[in-house]
This record gives structure tokens, sequence and C-alpha cells, in this order.
């Protein structure tokens, strides 16, 4: 059987097969969103399959959750969870302090409410999300639909403050409406170019009323796992200090989860 995967896919693969591999029996686990992580839930289901490994895990969005369960993960609330071992989950930038910018797929606020109650956080990526300096890829801003146009009108003002200038924010769609996120808010995507100082952006946007939460990841990462194309892997722990290369065997042909222990 062929099959077609492009090379960010055979990447996302890569670095997704590489993060399972961290996944211990009795874990507690959060299940990032987006089509990296997607990757990732399907190789953890892949081990829960094959090898009978005993994890109960946190999915970050409904979508997550569905194919949790496809997969035949034991889905379980963060609260019913406590507190997670690990979570694994794609992002959108990732710069050399593993600062992240996720939201990109609207699920940030799960996301960052399960990361921050994880011991440790690993993001799995290809390498062209691996930036100097955040700020290409639009700012997340998630926020309640009450008043959406005067949190519009403060987060600009906070941003002429901070002199951001330049930036244009746009109303996240889906189709004809306006995206609505899980927790029912909607998303203000931030076009800033460059984000100078993310700390005191974040705390920034956080303090304006209206703002739920921004896809801006500050110190709650610790292991980026960059995939390749041609199935290299590198793994970097910021708190280990440590940096691993492998290079993966991709099947061509077949089920890419038939055999994902390395
Ligand atoms: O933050 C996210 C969802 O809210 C995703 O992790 C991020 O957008 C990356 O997605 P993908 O793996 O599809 O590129």
């Amino acid at each position: 059987m062929s099959r077609e995967l492009s090379p960010t896919d055979t990447a996302k693969y890569a670095a997704s097969r590489r993060a399972v591999g961290f996944v211990e029996d009795g874990m507690r686990v959060g299940l990032g969103t987006g089509s990296t992580a997607a990757f990732m839930v399907r190789c953890l289901g892949a081990r829960v399959r094959d090898e009978g490994l005993k994890i109960r895990g946190v999915p970050t969005s409904s979508r997550t959750a569905a194919l949790a369960r496809e997969v035949g993960i034991e889905v379980v609330s963060l609260d019913d969870a406590g507190w997670l071992d690990l979570t694994i989950d794609g992002a959108d930038e990732v710069d050399a302090n593993l600062t992240l910018i996720k939201g990109g797929g609207g699920a940030h606020l799960q996301e960052k409410v399960v990361a921050s109650a994880s011991d440790h956080m690993i993001v799995i990526t290809d390498a062209a999300k691996q930036v100097a300096t955040l700020g290409a890829f639009p700012l997340p801003v998630e926020v309640l639909g009450f008043g959406l146009r005067s949190t519009q009108k403060l987060i600009a003002a906070t941003l002429a403050d901070m002199d951001v200038l330049g930036h244009e924010i746009t109303l996240r769609m889906a189709g004809d409406a306006p995206y609505i996120t899980d927790e029912g808010n909607h998303i203000l995507d931030l076009h800033l170019q460059r984000i100078g100082d993310p700390a005191q952006l974040s705390g920034a946007l956080n303090q304006i009323a209206g703002v739920v939460e921004n896809g801006l990841f500050i110190d709650i990462c610790d292991r980026v796992i960059i995939g390749h194309e041609d199935g290299r892997v590198i793994t970097r722990d910021i708190k280990q200090g440590t940096l691993e290369e492998v290079r993966l065997t991709i099947p061509e042909t077949g089920n890419l989860y038939n055999d994902v222990s390395d």
C-alpha cells in the first residue's frame, strides 16, 4: 500500500513518534490539538493497542477528545486526573527559550491550562516553526463575545502604549461567522510581525477586561522535538541542557501506526 505523506507531515510524524517514546505506563498525559498533535495521538493510541500501555489522556479540545477515544486512549477530565506527568502538543512558533506562540488551531486556552498543570511539556514540530524572534505568526487572543469590540479597542490601545507600531487585529472567522472556541469565546489574531518582550506583552494583554487568555506560552515548555522530512529528529531539553539526534525509519508503505516503538 503506498501512502501520500508530504515532507512536512513526515516531519510532524517523526517528531510525534519520538515524543510518545517519553510516555511511560501509568502516566497522565495532556493531549494537544492540531495536525501535529493528531499524529502524536495516533502514535500513542498505537502504543496502547500494541503494548498494552496504560495511560489516562486529558484532551485539550473536543477534536482531540474524539480522536483519542477513536484510537483507544482512556480520556479523563483534567480535574479527574488531578495533575499531569506530561503534556505533548504542537505549536505555531517556538524560539530558543522554548517560548511558544500557540492557538493557530483555536485551542490555546485549554492547551495552556492543561500544560500548566503538567510536570513537563513537550512541543513537537517541524523545523519551519523554529524562529529567532516570535511574532511573524499572528498572536491568538481568546476574548469574550460580550463587549468584543471594546475589548479589541483596549487591546489596540495597549499595543499603542507599548509602542507596537503598525499592528492589525482581526477577528478569527469560520466561514461567514466568527470562530467559536470550545469555551464559547472568540479569537482576535494580533498581527504584530515581531514580539520583542513576550512576558511584557502577555502580562499586558491578560490584564485587559474581556481577554480570557493569549497564545504566548512562557516558561511552560521544557522540551522541543523537531522532526525532519528525512526522519531525523532533534530533541532539546532546556532543563537538563541536553540535545539528542536520532534518525527514525519512516515506512514508505503500509500503516504508519503499526510499529511506533523506536
Ligand atoms: O496551538 C495549536 C492549536 O490551538 C496548535 O498546536 C498549533 O496551531 C499547531 O498546529 P499544527 O500542528 O496543525 O501546525
